[in-house]
C-alpha cells in the first residue's frame, strides 16, 4: 500500500529522497534532507524539511476526488500561512503543488534523549514513563509547556481560527515552545461552541494519553488559555473567554451524557 502511494508521489517528486515518517488516514508524511529551489534555506533546521502527500483514493470518482484532494490541499496551506502571518507557532509552507495534494514545509521539533520526536504526547510520556519521577511531571517544566500549550491555542482561538483536531500528537515541542501541526481538519470560526470543541478535544486526549497526571495538564493549559484572554493584545478577550468556558462546560456535559448511553 504505502509502496504504491511512494510511486505515486515519486512521479511528481523525481529524485527528490523521500523517508516515510507517518500514514494517517488523510495523508503520507515524508521526510527529506532536499530544499526544492535554495541550497541554503534560512531556516532552523537547514537539512530537513517535511513534504505531506494527499495520495488519490481509488474507491472515489476520479473527478471528486481531485476537486477534494485541491480544495483540502489549499485549506490546509491558507491556514498554515494565516497563522505565519499571526506569528501563531506553526511549520512555513515552503512550496504548495494544490492540485496533487502536495505541501513541503519546515521541518519542527526536536529529537528528545530516547530518540523519539518531540510531540507533546512523546515528551509527557518520557517524564512519566522513562523519567517516572511524579516530582519532574508535576515540576515547572512540564507545567510553563502546558501552559505555553494554552497561550498558543487561546491565541489561535482568538483570532477565529480552529483547530480541528488538537491532540497532543498535533503539537510539538520546540524545547518548551509548542508548535502547531496538521490541518487537515482546520476550519475559522468566532463561535465559542466550536473554540469549546476544539478545546474538549484536547482535553479527552490528555485523558485517554496521559490519564495519571492529566488533570494538572489541563489545569495549566487553561491557565494559559485564560492567561492570553486577558491581554491587552486582544479586545473582549475577557468577554470571549467567560463564552468559551461556558461551553466548555455543557460540551463536557454533553459528552459524558454520550459515553453513559454508550
Ligand atoms: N512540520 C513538521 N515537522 C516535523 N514533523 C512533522 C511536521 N509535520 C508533520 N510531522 C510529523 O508527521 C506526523 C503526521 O503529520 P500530520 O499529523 O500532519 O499528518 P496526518 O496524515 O494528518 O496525520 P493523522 O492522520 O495521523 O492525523 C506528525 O505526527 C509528526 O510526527
Amino acid at each position: 500500500m504505502t509502496d504504491h502511494i511512494i510511486q505515486q508521489v515519486q512521479v511528481h517528486l523525481p529524485n527528490i529522497p523521500l523517508e516515510v515518517v507517518s500514514q494517517g488516514a488523510e495523508a503520507l508524511v515524508f521526510q527529506t534532507s532536499v530544499h526544492p529551489y535554495y541550497s541554503k534555506p534560512c531556516l532552523p533546521h537547514q537539512d530537513k524539511f517535511i513534504i505531506k502527500f494527499r495520495p488519490r483514493k481509488p474507491y472515489r470518482h476520479p473527478k471528486i476526488d481531485a476537486a477534494i484532494t485541491k480544495n483540502r490541499t489549499i485549506g490546509e496551506v491558507k491556514f498554515m500561512a494565516k497563522l505565519t502571518k499571526l506569528g501563531i507557532k506553526a511549520p512555513s509552507v515552503i512550496l504548495a503543488d494544490f492540485p496533487n495534494g502536495i505541501i513541503w514545509m519546515e521541518y519542527l521539533g526536536k529529537k528528545l534523549p530516547n530518540g523519539d520526536v518531540s510531540s507533546l504526547k512523546n515528551w509527557l510520556w518520557y517524564y512519566e514513563k522513562v523519567l517516572a519521577d511524579e516530582s519532574l511531571c508535576l515540576g515547572s517544566e512540564v507545567q510553563q509547556a502546558c501552559i505555553n500549550v494554552g497561550l498558543l491555542i487561546g491565541k489561535l482561538h482568538l483570532n477565529d481560527m480552529i483547530h480541528g483536531d488538537l491532540t497532543s500528537s498535533n503539537i510539538l515541542l520546540e524545547d518548551s515552545e509548542p508548535v502547531l501541526i496538521d490541518f487537515g481538519l482546520s476550519s475559522y470560526s468566532g463561535m465559542a461552541e466550536d473554540k469549546a470543541v476544539d478545546l474538549y478535544v484536547l482535553e479527552r486526549a490528555m485523558l485517554s494519553t496521559h490519564s495519571k497526571y492529566s488533570d494538572h495538564y489541563v489545569k495549566w493549559l487553561l491557565q494559559g488559555y485564560e492567561q492570553i484572554h486577558g491581554s491587552k493584545e486582544f479586545r473582549s478577550g475577557g468577554k470571549k473567554l467567560v463564552e468559551t468556558l461556558r461551553k466548555l462546560d455543557e460540551v463536557r456535559l454533553r459528552g459524558r451524557k454520550r459515553s453513559m448511553l454508550g
